[in-house]
């Protein structure tokens, strides 16, 4: 993470002292750093500079709006999985006909909406939901653009709980009826087919997953232009990698050649990618204050004050996130292997698991990594309000949402 740095021993973010933004903030606490973003956005869109092509920000990722108005700024486009995203993209300024809307269970209420406002393409998970968009394209005397999820059977190597592309997974429709659905949706009034659609998971760190997914998408783009059925645009979905720990994913300029490479017979289709964690990931981190030590029998605990209600990942997936000192300890200060562990009555909640760290109570942490689902998974379990977020550059540090105070909490009724 090119934006942290100590200086004497200090962590910096942008210059500016981790321990000053969190007493100006409290904790825990979301920063992220603008030009980090900025420059993973850029570099995808410039990758595919040679083709028609369009970069639809996974909004599920992150979805602080001020993160999206800056990717709104640069042109780009929008993933999206549900209602709430559409309006808070639209409320970040986004234009409807950069929005594709992905997910499997897409209300009535939802595709309306999306009608109405007139996005780019829903991505459809299911032949019952192309029927549902026809009637209701038809009803509103509209015509729904569409572009089919295919599920292209390949192993993406990663997470099996972020595999997203395998036959057994819920997600899109199966490749061997691929033809058979795009050939019904031909048929139908309110419907124009315009692209072809995969996601094969997240957290992808080698290429060749792609490059199968690709391979399966192109034979059936081959297959439905015999049929008559014409392709504007390919989305090949989200999926790259970062590092956490020393993972070394492709660079999104090689995927993107790579996938260039086998699209020099269709010069004419635009290209569409949906990347979320790679845009954001490393464009965050989480500050967290240590509440109490514990050391029990062989067990030290730092606890923490932000816990997987902030930060699920590790607690979901077993993720390995990096954890920093914000102050590095001298050599007097004793060090353990520490569990950081955070608030919340359940024993999962776990930060990172065994990590040498000469921590004390009161002293900041560090959680590297969190720009992607980190806030955008975070909840209210236990009641704890979800942190502030504050985004950071060269010259300055604003609070772009601010912690959530008690009185949200309290939304149902006494009856
Ligand atoms: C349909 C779809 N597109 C894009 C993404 C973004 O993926 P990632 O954050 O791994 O780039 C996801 C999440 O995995 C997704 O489900
Ligand atoms: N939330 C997951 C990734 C899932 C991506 C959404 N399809 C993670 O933190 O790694």
């Amino acid at each position: 993470m090119d934006f942290l740095n100590y200086q004497n021993g200090k962590l910096f973010a942008h210059g500016h002292a981790i321990a000053d933004i969190a007493k100006q903030y409290g904790t825990p606490l979301y920063v992220y750093s603008q030009n980090y973003i900025e420059t993973q956005w850029i570099e995808f869109d410039n990758a595919l500079k040679r083709r028609k092509h369009l970069i639809c920000y996974a909004i599920k990722a992150n979805s602080n709006l001020a993160i999206l108005n800056a990717l709104v700024k640069l042109g780009s486009g929008f993933d999206i999985v549900s209602q709430g995203e559409l309006e808070r993209t639209l409320k970040a300024g986004a234009d409807p006909k950069k929005i594709v809307f992905s997910g499997v269970a897409k209300s009535t209420t939802e595709i309306e909406r999306a009608l109405d406002v007139g996005i780019k393409c829903f991505n459809v998970e299911s032949e019952a939901e192309l029927y549902r968009i026809q009637d209701v394209a038809k009803r509103l005397n509209k015509v729904a653009p569409i572009s089919l999820r295919i599920n292209p059977d390949v192993d993406a190597k990663t997470h099996p709980y972020i595999s997203t592309g395998l036959r057994e997974n819920k997600f899109g429709i199966s490749h061997q009826l691929g033809l058979d659905v795009y050939k019904k949706a031909a048929k139908l009034s309110h419907i124009e087919i315009c692209g072809i659609d995969c996601h094969i998971g997240s957290q992808l760190t080698e290429l060749s997953p792609f490059l199968d997914a690709a391979d399966r998408i192109l034979s059936l783009v081959d297959e439905l232009k015999s049929a008559g059925i014409t392709i504007k645009h390919i989305d090949f979905g989200g999926g790259l990698g970062v590092c956490y720990d020393d993972e070394v994913p492709p660079k999104s300029s090689d995927l993107v050649n790579a996938l260039l490479k086998k699209l020099t017979h269709y010069p004419d289709i635009e290209i569409l990618f949906e990347p979320g964690r790679s845009i954001v990931a490393n464009s965050g981190i989480l500050i967290t204050k240590v509440e109490y030590i514990k050391h029990q029998d062989d067990n030290h605990f730092a606890i923490v004050d932000a816990g997987m209600n902030d930060l699920i990942r590790p607690a979901l997936y077993e993720a390995w996130m990096r954890i920093l000192p914000a102050e590095q300890a001298g050599p007097d200060k004793p060090s353990y292997r520490y569990n950081v562990v955070g608030p919340i009555c359940e024993s999962s909640d776990v930060l990172g698991k065994e990590r040498e760290l000469a921590a004390q109570q009161d002293d900041l942490l560090v959680v590297c990594s969190a720009g992607a689902y980190g806030f955008s998974m975070a909840s209210n379990y236990n009641s704890h309000p979800r942190p502030a977020e504050v985004m950071v550059d060269d010259n300055t540090h604003r609070l772009i949402r601010q912690r959530e105070t008690f009185d949200m909490l309290w939304q149902g009724e006494i009856i």
